[in-house]
């Protein structure tokens, strides 16, 4: 393109639009816009003559310039405007004037010098057509200085001017304006425009331009003074008739255009080809006029990915990045409706952008569905609230978005050309850009820097105080102890259930009271066993932090206070008692048989049998007959379902989790509910026992609507508890369905695992089996063949047998428990409040009451009987106390029942079982745990009688 040459003003900075020192540009005689005529400094080039009218604005500018410091012209800074330039201008100035509203306008007139009105109506210059064209050419001038591609000017029809600007929807009032989306870019309308009016260029420091104070501030503002940019606005126009001579300078200037079409075509070439390198699609993007030479020139503007704000980086004539201004966007409204689909890229129009007033700063913004069309490959496409369109076009970008999706490239061009308050900076932009989510990531940042140095505060603080100032202070221990818990994480999770063991250590190093964590006392003295676990109405607390995994919340085992586990457990014992069991012993016993026929199908087979796996579907099935009267017949399956017996073993290994991670509890009811072929994918075991729970909460359900109607569903712990004196509260849904979890919980692992070391070492030690037998011999069977109860219980060696099983086996852990008075141990006086433990393992193993504690010796039961000890005082499998074991009758009765008839009709080999990995207590899950490469007990029936 013949382009005359012209020479710009020096600028403060590329991107600092209309600060005071705009460029003196003037107005030729043949009207086109030129360098202001001073004679000294300015390059006229040769023009037509033929707009002599605009010369008399060139005149009138000049001598403006002359009358006022504020229209001084600089002689060093002038520059020339090409023909299309200056249809530009024209074209420009016509559409903001029609922007303009009556109450706009006679701002305009009154903050004009009156010098300057009174030259301008001397030579017939409408006032405000002088105005917009300086500020025309100010836009022209600045995208000129970018080296910008144009922005397609409005008003591009032959001779018809530019709608108003209208309401939305905006791409609509886009297209109608014919300036269709913003980058539509420059097209056959600039061959329209030959308008060549020309407006002496002028400094810019007048007053009458708000804008100028932002730009004098250094700031980029995008948002008027009042911080608001509502597209939807009509301003109403200016109703000029002076526009009508504007449309004629039109007119003559069409054949100056003709000229000029090859030229366009030609650059609108070069831009698409630009569009393509870009990674745009042209089709789509047609309209997207932008010049990918000039990335060096644009400024970068940052904008967060979720349009909280933007900011803008400025790229000053030495090629450094700088920061020039943040303005939050206080609302972006996105109309989804107006956002058709274009080939894959989605297009959204903004219905209504607001940003903050100046000097409100970052960070922080409400911005409510800004991120639905801020996402990577959306184009967000609007109208400012001005006479131009705003686009801005959110592209991945090349490189980076696959490694980081915050990462953008956004195309930001053609903005709002009038809009000098808001979208100078963007016009300037014009081109594609990376955008980063700054914003929020500094916020994150920030919040995490804060946190970070509160918690290293607190940290500080707290572990001063835990050390010298905590009531446990005095107590001996290990520093680390006093200061966290998570040395038990440590031991507990990561080495898997050995905190016992350790707190042992502790003992042997600090003494018999030992300071276990920050708020935890452990003893291991058994003597003081039942001073802790004490019965009656002293009854302690449990921990909060033990109680809330011990079972689902609203059950007895998982009560936290004294009084209130009184009440619910009070609703329990009835069921559990001694009377009511022994009714169940037809039940228990008809479970035996099936378990003693599959024990003889086994030696049929040869089979090798699972012994904790078979004796786990007996005390599943019995506690299953006795407390909800029903039969899932474990022991039928050929494997005695062993996938139930991990369902129901292995989540126990979660505990050390849930008691440093409370919060991980609300998973499992998100687990109950999970549908069951999303659950039998993850883990169909746990498939089975969710399955089981569903239908036991059908049952309950059924069960209470049986009784609302007066009836009753005898035989089942839920009817005991309904059928109890507790409140209404006490006898829920919840309630219901936890106790009848906790039940066949505690109800099964425990005695299947005593009767399985037992039968172990009874079959092991043939020296056992041969006294037991004798002992068992001298009993006659009922008729129903099975030995009576009441008999069994009265044998020592059988009750020597069992206790040495209990002994070794049963929960091993820590029962953490909290007195509401002070408690004295020794000299020690326990503070009201703190948890204090006894792990029943210390006292079951404590070599001064059972002598070579690890080995099973039933013996040292009758032993101690014969030498008057009163060694039943140390037995404490059950726990002591209130919250004692529930079940203890029933889990007797099982042992003397199922143990005293399998050494009497079984003969076993044990089959690649050993103590050390198999038998012998290793971890502490609540339960006791073997080793973690054990195979199970595993036996061969070899005879049957
Ligand atoms: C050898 C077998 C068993 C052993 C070693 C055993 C051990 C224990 C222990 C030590 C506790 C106290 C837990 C604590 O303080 O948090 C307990 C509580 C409980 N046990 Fe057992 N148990 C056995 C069998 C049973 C059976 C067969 C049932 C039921 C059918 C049962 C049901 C319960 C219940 C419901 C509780 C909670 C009681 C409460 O908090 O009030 N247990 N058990």
């Amino acid at each position: 393109m013949d382009r005359l040459s012209h020479t710009l003003i020096e600028e403060q900075d590329d991107f600092e639009m209309v600060t005071g020192t705009l460029a003196t540009t003037s107005i030729s005689s043949n009207g086109e816009c030129q360098p202001s005529p001073d004679p000294g400094t300015q390059s006229v080039t040769g023009r037509d003559n033929k707009h002599s009218r605009m010369s008399n604005i060139t005149n009138a500018a000049a001598e403006d310039r002359e009358h006022s410091g504020n229209y001084e012209m600089d002689s060093a800074n002038h520059v020339e405007f090409t023909k299309e330039d200056n249809t530009w201008i024209t074209s420009r100035a016509l559409v903001m004037v029609r922007s303009t509203s009556g109450e706009q306008a006679s701002r305009i007139l009154e903050s004009m010098d009156s010098r300057v009105r009174q030259s301008l109506s001397e030579k017939m210059i409408d006032p405000m057509i002088y105005h917009f064209r300086l500020k025309a050419c100010e836009e022209l001038r600045v995208q000129q200085a970018i080296n910008m591609p144009r922005t397609r000017a409005p008003n591009q029809n032959r001779g018809t001017p530019p709608p108003p600007p209208t309401a939305t929807p905006f791409m609509n009032s886009v297209d109608d304006s014919n300036t269709n989306n913003a980058m539509d870019g420059v097209d056959d309308a600039e061959d329209d425009d030959a308008n060549t009016n020309a407006i002496h260029d002028a400094d810019c420091t007048d007053g009458e331009d708000e804008v100028n104070d932002d730009a004098n501030e250094g700031d980029y503002p995008l948002a008027t003074s009042e911080g608001t940019i509502d597209p939807t606005a009509d301003e109403g126009a200016y109703d000029q008739e002076d526009v009508a001579d504007e449309d004629q300078a039109e007119v003559d200037a069409d054949a100056i255009n003709d000229n000029e079409d090859e030229e366009e075509e030609e650059e609108e070439a070069e831009q698409s080809d630009a569009a393509t390198d870009a990674g745009i699609d042209n089709e789509n993007n047609h309209d997207h006029d932008h010049d990918h030479d000039n990335h060096n020139h644009i400024c970068t503007c940052t904008i967060p990915y979720s349009l909280t704000s933007v900011s803008i980086l400025r790229q000053n004539p030495h090629g450094d990045l700088e920061l020039s201004s943040n303005r939050k966007i206080t609302s972006l409204t996105i109309d989804h409706s107006t956002s058709p689909g274009n080939g894959g890229t989605k297009t959204h129009t903004i219905a209504k952008i607001e940003v903050e007033p100046l000097g409100s700063g970052l960070p922080g913004a409400k911005v409510e569905q800004a991120t639905q069309g801020a996402e990577p490959g959306a184009v967000l496409y609007t109208q400012s609230c001005f006479d131009r369109p705003v686009q801005m076009s959110f592209m991945p970008n090349y490189s980076d978005t696959a490694t980081n999706p915050k990462l953008l490239r956004v195309f930001i061009g053609q903005i709002a050309r009038g809009s000098q308050h808001v979208c100078r900076q963007i016009v300037m932009a014009g081109s594609w850009v990376n955008v980063w989510s700054f914003a929020m990531i500094e916020k994150a940042i920030s919040i995490l820097i804060y946190l970070l140095t509160s918690l290293v505060i607190y940290n500080i603080g707290l572990t001063l105080y835990r050390l010298y100032f905590h009531p446990l202070a005095k107590f001996p221990g290990p520093r680390l102890a006093a200061i966290t818990g998570w040395d038990e994480f440590y031991y507990d999770a990561i080495k898997g259930g050995r905190m016992i063991w350790h707190i042992q250590e502790l003992h042997d190093e600090y003494g018999p009271i030992v300071r276990t964590g920050p708020d935890e006392l452990h003893i291991r003295d058994s003597s003081f066993y039942d001073e802790l676990y004490i019965s009656g109405n002293k009854g302690r607390d449990k921990w909060d932090r033990v109680a809330g995994y011990s079972g689902p919340p609203e059950t007895a085992v998982s009560t936290v206070g004294h009084t209130h586990h009184r009440i619910r457990r009070a609703s329990l014992n009835p069921f559990f008692s001694r009377q009511n069991i022994r009714h169940h012993e037809p039940a228990i016993k008809d479970r035996l048989s099936r378990l003693f026929s599959r024990l003889r199908e086994c030696q049929a087979n040869g089979e090798v049998v699972r012994m904790d796996c078979a004796y786990m579907a007996l005390t599943m099935d019995i506690v299953s007959s006795f407390a909800f009267g029903s039969n899932p017949s474990h022991l039928s399956r050929s494997d005695f379902n062993v996938a139930w017996h991990n369902a129901m073993v292995e989540p126990l290994k979660g505990q050390p989790y849930l008691k440093q991670f409370p919060y991980l509890q609300a998973l499992f009811p998100l687990m109950v509910a999970l549908p069951e072929a999303v659950l039998n994918r993850i883990n169909p075991e746990m498939s089975n026992l969710m399955t089981w729970m569903r239908g036991m909460r059908k049952d309950i359900s059924r069960t209470i609507e049986i009784n609302e109607k007066g009836e009753r569903v005898d035989g089942t712990i839920f009817q005991a508890i309904l059928d109890s004196d507790v409140p209404a509260s006490e006898k829920t849904l919840t309630r219901l369905e936890g106790e009848g979890s906790v039940v066949l919980a505690a109800g099964s692992e425990t005695t299947a695992r005593c009767l399985s070391v037992v039968t172990f070492y009874i079959m092991y030690d043939r020296a056992i089996l041969r006294k037991l037998r004798n002992e068992l011999g001298g009993l006659r069977p009922e008729a129903d063949g099975f030995f009576a109860l009441g008999q069994l219980e009265t044998l020592p060696y059988l009750t020597a047998c069992i206790k040495e099983g209990l002994r070794l086996t049963g929960v091993v852990g820590r029962l953490p428990r909290i007195s509401h008075e002070p408690v004295q141990y020794k000299d020690w006086v326990i503070p009201p409040g703190t948890p204090v433990s006894m792990a029943n393992y210390h006292t079951h193993y404590d070599p001064d009451n059972f002598p070579s504690p690890l080995e099973y010796r039933p013996e040292r039961w009758i032993e101690a009987s014969q030498d008057g000890l009163k060694l039943d005082k140390y037995l404490v499998a059950f726990g002591r106390g209130t919250r004692s074991c529930i079940g203890m009758n029933l889990a007797w009765t099982e042992l003397y029942l199922t143990l005293a008839h399998v050494v009497t009709k079984f003969d076993f080999e044990v089959y690649d079982t050993t103590i050390e990995r198999d038998i012998r207590t290793d971890r502490d899950y609540f339960v006791t745990f073997p080793r973690e490469d054990s195979m199970g007990i595993r036996m061969k029936v070899v005879d049957a009688f």
